[in-house]
Order: structure tokens, then sequence, then C-alpha cells
């Protein structure tokens, strides 16, 4: 390699690991985030009037979000997200309604998910069955509160009944939707493992190695909930190369991983209507996804043809307008308190540029 093409790189990789950075990212994620939830809110009246344009224009307005998230992973970090799935499914991705059974290992299980739903165009649409406390996140689960996400307390009997009509309001959205489910309900650690599988045994359930025991009234809830709305559940396994533990700050740092998921795509109509027949089936499906697991331990990779989705340029084009829009003002503000003339503005100005541009590591 030619030596000025490695310095350029090693100055951008460089650049992607700096304090200032950073907080110029965060920066342009919050106050763009606010400012959209704004809008948002002004839809309001209009879900009175035509209440499927206002579900349209806030899958817009909460892309612009989410999105911003997504080009941190697949354009500053670079992060390599490799789909196996059978091609005849892979056309019939992003065109119809799917429940997405995924495993819950990595702390950005979530922003990978996002990257698979923007390369097949339902990203501002996607859905998760999420923990009520996420409703609470500012930004994220004020958007989510105008994409009609469906929260649970994890208390069955608390949750029965708004899980229910959640899932129905979403039977005449008018945008193709994924809905993800993490069925072990929790991310997967050694400790709640052992714990699981003694749940398991007093069931009389086979045990499993890489996942927690499905929860499964969530999964029997969704499908008969959504049953003539939803064509498919997409059964997905996600690993991350070389053993990785990604994490939301590696991938503000630039550092690259590389995503493996394993998707399966099994029509709806071959789940049982009964609910115990459906949690068996769900005990089932977890077994299967164990063996999956096994493979890519001892493979490498998972089994069936590799067909990665491309990177599409709108969540770059999007971040990179908010940038734009956000960064021109802060400088300009931060340039007239350093004419200001009055010396403890202009010293806490510098202080704080110097602040940020100070390498922490
Ligand atoms: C082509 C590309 C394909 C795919 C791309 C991939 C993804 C993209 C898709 C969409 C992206 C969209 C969004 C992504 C963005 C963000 C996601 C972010 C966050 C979400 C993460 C979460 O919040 S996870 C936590 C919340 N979710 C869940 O919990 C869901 C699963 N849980 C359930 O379904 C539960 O049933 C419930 C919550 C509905 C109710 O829970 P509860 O515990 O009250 O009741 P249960 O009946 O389920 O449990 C009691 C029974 O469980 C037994 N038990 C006790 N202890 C355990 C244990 N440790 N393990 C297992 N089981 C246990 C207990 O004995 C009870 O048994 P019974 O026999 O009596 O029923
Ligand atoms: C651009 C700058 C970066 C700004 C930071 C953005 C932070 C976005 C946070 C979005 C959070 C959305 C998803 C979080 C996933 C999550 O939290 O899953 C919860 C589950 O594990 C279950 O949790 P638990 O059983 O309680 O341990």
């Amino acid at each position: 390699m030619a030596p000025h093409i490695k310095t350029k790189m090693g100055v951008l990789g460089i650049l992607k690991t700096q304090l200032l950075c950073h907080l110029i990212i965060c920066y342009v994620f919050l106050v763009s985030g606010i400012l959209i939830n704004l809008l948002q809110l002004c839809t309001l009246p209009l879900w009175a009037i035509n209440k499927q344009l206002a579900r349209k224009i806030n899958c817009r307005l909460g892309y612009s979000i989410a999105s911003q998230l997504v080009a941190l992973l697949e354009w500053w970090s670079g992060t390599a997200c490799t789909l196996y799935t059978d091609p005849e499914s892979y056309q019939l991705y992003g065109k119809e309604n799917a429940i997405v059974v995924l495993n819950h290992n990595f702390e950005i299980d979530f922003l990978t998910g996002w990257t698979f739903c923007e390369r097949f165009g339902v990203l501002g649409s996607s859905k998760v069955l999420a923990k009520k406390e996420l409703s609470f996140v500012p930004v994220i689960g004020w958007m989510w509160y105008f994409l009609e996400i469906v929260f649970c307390k994890r208390k069955w009997e608390e949750d029965r009944k708004t899980v229910v009509q959640s899932l129905q309001n979403l039977r005449d959205y008018p945008e193709n939707f994924w809905f993800l489910l993490h069925c072990e309900g929790t991310r997967f650690t050694e400790k709640k493992h052992k714990i699981s599988m003694e749940v398991a045994e007093k069931k009389g359930l086979p045990k499993l190695k890489y996942h927690l025991l499905p929860r499964t009234k969530g999964f029997c809830v969704t499908v008969e909930n959504l049953r003539g709305t939803v064509a498919a559940v997409y059964d997905s396994t996600l690993n991350f190369r070389n053993n990785e533990m990604p994490t939301l700050l590696g991938v503000l740092n630039g550092k690259k991983y590389h995503a493996d998921l394993y998707v399966r795509r099994i029509p709806l109509h071959s789940i049982p209507e009964d609910e115990s027949e459906c949690a068996q089936w769900l005990h089932k499906l977890y077994q299967e996804k164990d063996e999956f697991q096994e493979h890519y331990r001892q493979n490498g990779c998972f089994p069936g043809p590799v067909t990665s989705p491309p990177r599409r340029p709108w969540s770059l084009l999007n971040w990179l307008f908010w940038v734009c829009v956000l960064v021109y003002p802060i400088c300009m503000f931060l340039l007239q308190m350093l004419l200001s003339g009055s010396t403890v503005t202009v010293l806490f100005t510098l202080l704080f540029c110097l602040a940020g541009i100070w390498d922490v590591d």
C-alpha cells in the first residue's frame, strides 16, 4: 500500500477516537433527536384527522433518528454485516410484515438489527416488544411512543391486556414492519443461563447451551394477534466474528466489527394456533437455534448461502444533513463567546474546547 494512503487511513482512524468527534456526534444526535421528538409531538392533532398519514410521517421522522445510529455502525465504524439466508426468502425481506425472533447476547444487538432493517427499507417502521423502562429514554424512548412500540413490564398479569391491545393496533399499520422479539427476555449471561437451565430441568425441557430458556407468552400472544397481518417468522441468530463482544463505545471509537446473521423464513401458517402447542414449537425452535450456534462455534460461520445486502447511502446522507445543520450554529456560538471580550467567558470557552480536543487515552 502506498505510504500516503496508509497515513491517510491512520489519520482517519485517530480522528475516530477523538473526544471532540464523539462530543460532536452526541450533540448532533441529541439535539436533532429532541427536534424530531418535537416534530413528532406536532403530528398528534393529525392522528385524529388522518391516522395513516400521521403514522407514515412518524416512520420518516423515526428513520431520521434511528438511522443516525445505523450510520455510526455502517459508515463510521465500517462494521460488516453478513447475512446467511436462502435466496428465495431474501426476495421477500422488506416486502412483507414479519416477526423476528432474535437471540440476545450483545450490547449492540439492537443496532445490528436496525442496520438490517435499514438495508431492507423497514427501519422507520421497525417494532419491538421492549421493556417499559426503555420508553423513558430521551429521544429513542420518546420516538418509540409515536412509532407504536409495544412495551411490557415483564409481569404477564399486568402485560396481558396492554400487549394484546398494542398488537391489535398494528393490524392496520400502513407500512411493512418487522416486529422484534427477544424471547429470552433479557441479555445472556452465564448466571442467568444457570438459573434458566434450572427452570428447564424443573419443567422437563431439554437444556440449551447458548440460549436462555425462551419465555413463550410474548411469542404466542404476538403470533395470535398478528395472524393475518404478518406473513412469516424470521428466525434470526446473530454472532460476531472472532468471539468479539462489541460495544456502543467501540462503535463510537470507530472500531470495525463483523456481524454474521443467520435467518430462516418460517411461514406463519406453519405455527400452531393452540397456545401450548405454540409454546412447544418455540422451545423446539430454540433447540434448533442452539444447534446453529454450535455449528458457528465449530466452523466460524452459519450453514447456508451468504447473500449480504449492500449498505445504502440514506443513513449517511441523513447524518451529514444533521451535522451541517447543527454544527455550524455551535461553531458560531463558540466564536461569539471567544470574541465577547469578557476574560471569564473566553477562558471558559477555551477550556471547553481544550477538554474536547484533549486525548483521554
Ligand atoms: C432479514 C433480517 C432479519 C432480521 C433482522 C433482525 C432484527 C431486526 C428487527 C427489528 C428491529 C427492531 C427494533 C430494534 C431496536 C431496539 C430493540 C431494543 C430493546 C429491546 C430489548 C428488550 O427490552 S428485551 C426485554 C423485553 N422483552 C421481552 O421480555 C420479550 C420476551 N418476554 C416475553 O415474551 C414474556 O413472556 C412477557 C414479557 C410477555 C411476560 O413475561 P413474564 O416473565 O411475566 O411471563 P412469562 O409467562 O413469560 O414467564 C413466567 C414463566 O417463565 C418461567 N420462568 C421463570 N424464570 C425463568 C427463567 N429464568 N427463564 C425462563 N423461564 C422462566 C416461569 O416458570 C413461568 O412459567 P409458566 O410455565 O408458569 O408460564
Ligand atoms: C450517537 C451517540 C450515541 C448516543 C447513545 C445512544 C444510546 C441509544 C440507546 C438506545 C437503547 C435501545 C435499546 C437498548 C437495548 C436494551 O437495553 O435491551 C434491554 C434488554 O437487554 C433487557 O434488559 P435487562 O433484562 O433489564 O438487563
